[in-house]
């Protein structure tokens, strides 16, 4: 704002509902601020014309959408268009202070995800047998761990990699949950698939790569099912919160959203962990925030720690993957946890919140 030599015309366009601000070039002449301005209200929205030295900008109030529509930026004269309000509106925080508690599963299973407590996610990336996943969800809940994750329909990125056991899974997986007493969340890959995991499944999660794809997004919210939305590899944080605001249009805000690493230059982990992005999306949603430190690191060394600092940063819960054999694992077996290491995790589980400061419940920490 320093630029504009008239910074009393500037400040009280953001102080009055603006939501976006149109951008004049040096060379504008009043026609064309006049045109942008007829545009706008032509459109049922209120503008604010600041003019100063070398550049004149115009705030525009009313229905941020409709002026999106409006292509200001094709305008003669028009540099630059810029949202000032959140381009979603269900998810965001503007719209609701409030943070939000997610609960999944029914009866006594039920379990909260959201502000005041911190909720351990675990089980193996993937079903491949009745044994292995119900090993896995022993050594789950004897951690403390409260919700049982595994894949059915694993999105892999080569097609001769294990791809799951689809309905099989699935079935398994609900049994080992109703034998543990956890209740399950699963990924769906196929849009067709969505019916049958959402009569199986108490939380249907959206991968990274499905992050983007309004049909599942559409599809996962109109089941009903609480939903664990992984943040895309390559998605901004905005995108995240976008892809969050087609499922909570569709009447579904029971929205979890998990952090599970982003693609950088770095290539010593699979992705790069952005632990700042759970205060961020915090900060601009309602939503609850947890952070999968085993897709994030693709490394079994590193899950502990990271799962401390996701504590430390504010996370709402984390969702680790735990094999009883990770040697002989079908999916990621080298980022699967054994069991004394998923132990280690649930003490910082129990112990870390408070010692930093958290105000979180005690007894929604995993017992063990
Ligand atoms: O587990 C989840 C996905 O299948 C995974 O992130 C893709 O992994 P891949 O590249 O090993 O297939
Ligand atoms: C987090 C998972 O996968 P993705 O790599 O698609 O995020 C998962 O399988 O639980």
């Amino acid at each position: 704002m320093t630029s504009f030599p008239d910074p009393d015309g500037v400040v009280p366009l953001l102080r009055r509902g603006t939501v976006m601000v149109v951008v004049m070039a040096p060379g504008a002449t009043p026609e064309d601020v006049a045109r942008v301005v007829a545009r706008v209200e032509a459109a049922g929205g209120e503008t604010f014309v600041s003019t100063g030295v070398s550049r004149t900008i115009i705030g525009l109030v009313g229905d941020v959408d409709a002026f999106w529509q409006l292509d200001l930026r094709a305008l003669p004269g028009v540099a630059a268009v810029h949202r000032i309000s959140d381009p979603y509106k269900l998810v965001s925080r503007q719209h609701h202070p409030e943070r939000s508690t997610v609960w999944v599963g029914s009866g006594e299973r039920r379990v909260p995800l959201g502000p005041g407590r911190f909720t351990l996610i675990a089980g193996p990336c993937a079903v491949e047998s009745a044994e292995q996943a119900l090993e896995a969800a022993h050594i789950a809940r004897s951690a403390g761990a409260s919700l049982l994750r595994a894949g059915a329909w694993k999105q892999r990125t080569s097609p001769y990699a294990f791809p799951g056991l689809g309905v099989t899974g699935l079935e398994i997986l609900a049994r080992a949950g109703e034998a543990t007493g956890m209740p399950v969340v699963t990924e769906v890959v196929d849009p067709r698939d969505v019916p049958v995991a959402a009569e199986h499944a108490d939380m249907l999660q959206v991968g990274s790569a499905s992050m983007a794809s309004v049909g599942l997004l559409q599809a996962v919210a109109e089941t009903g099912r609480p939903v664990l939305l992984e943040r895309g590899h390559t998605a901004t944080v905005e995108e995240w919160l976008m892809a969050a605001e087609h499922i909570a249009q569709r009447g579904n805000l029971d929205i979890v959203l998990c952090e599970r690493g982003i693609r950088t230059f770095e290539p010593t982990t699979r992705t790069t962990p952005d632990l700042v992005a759970v205060p961020v999306a915090q900060a601009a949603s309602h939503l609850p925030v947890v952070v999968d430190p085993s897709h994030a690191a693709g490394r079994r060394d590193l899950v502990v720690p990271l799962a401390r600092a996701a504590i430390a940063v504010g996370a709402d819960g984390v969702a680790v993957d735990v094999h009883p054999h990770p040697e002989d694992a079908l999916c990621h077996g080298p980022q699967a946890l054994h069991g004394a290491e998923l132990r280690e995790l649930a003490r910082a589980v129990r112990r870390l919140p408070a010692a930093l400061g958290r105000q979180d419940t005690p007894a929604a920490y995993p017992r063990s």
